[in-house]
């Protein structure tokens, strides 16, 4: 393959599969599911995973700092000012200001709540922060997201946790039509066609983590991930064959003896 990297914020980087830490076994799970995946940015949820209380399991112990991005995100944020003061919270822990912001609306749907998400990439990106924004899969306030400055913008394939796959694919196409800045799948994701589909439909990159935590084989699961993200991406630069209505033979009709 082609030097194919691609950047986020103006960090390089070569793996277009970025993976959550949550619905593990333990720190030890994730960190060979991370291994096998191949990432090189990892989400952690500032509010659930324990990144200061040196008494109890670290994740940072197993999934290093130093050789992994950590992507702090604001999962179980349900308003702005939570989110600004969860990620305040993150930069001060571990100096990250490259940051995940998912403001959510509701427990059922964990939909993200657009308008409130909005007015939170504002004012964190005022404070300095680089923000990946998790959002739906609606073109316009993707739009508005990139015009106030999000770093990327990472629409749903479907409901967090859900597995249900990519589910509007006119939406993100639309969204990756119109994008300057890179567009992540983030969430929905069930198997590894899901992230192949993301990929050629033009997308930068996929978020997931539920489809690998909750898998049989965990490790496999995120092997399989990262061949289809690459497969994915291969097969969108290589460029698809048009769809005919009718068969057109393997071989030519022309000379038969
Ligand atoms: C880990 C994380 O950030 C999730 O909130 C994310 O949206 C992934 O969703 P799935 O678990 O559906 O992959």
């Amino acid at each position: 393959m082609t030097d194919d990297t691609f950047e986020i914020a103006g960090r390089k980087f070569s793996s277009r599969l970025i993976i959550g830490t949550g619905k593990y076994k333990d720190y030890a799970e994730n960190a060979a599911a991370a291994e096998a995946s191949g990432a090189e940015i990892v989400t952690v949820a500032v509010r659930r995973v324990n990144l200061t209380d040196r008494d109890k399991p670290m994740l940072v112990d197993y999934v290093s700092p130093e050789k992994y991005t950590y992507l702090p995100n604001t999962a179980g944020c349900f308003t702005a000012e939570d989110a600004i003061r969860t990620l305040r919270l993150a930069r001060e822990a571990g100096g990250w200001d490259l940051v995940k912001l998912e403001v959510l609306s509701d427990q059922k749907t964990l939909y993200p709540d657009m308008a409130e998400t909005l007015r939170a990439a504002e004012l964190l990106i005022k404070e300095g922060f680089q923000v990946m924004v998790y959002c739906t899969d609606d073109p316009v306030y993707a739009r508005k997201l990139e015009e106030a400055g999000c770093c990327a913008i990472m629409p749903l394939g479907a409901p967090i946790g859900s597995g249900l796959g990519i589910q509007n694919p006119v939406n993100i196409r639309l969204i990756v039509e119109q994008a300057k800045v890179p567009v992540l799948v983030d969430a929905g994701v069930g198997t590894a066609s899901d992230a192949a589909i993301a990929m050629e439909l033009g997308c930068d990159g996929v978020l997931l983590n539920t489809a690998i935590a909750e898998a049989k084989d965990p490790i496999r699961m995120a092997r399989a991930m990262k061949h289809a993200v690459i497969a994915g991406r291969e097969a969108y630069l290589a460029g698809r064959m048009g769809r005919k209505k009718y068969a057109d033979p393997s071989s030519p009709l022309a000379g038969l003896i």
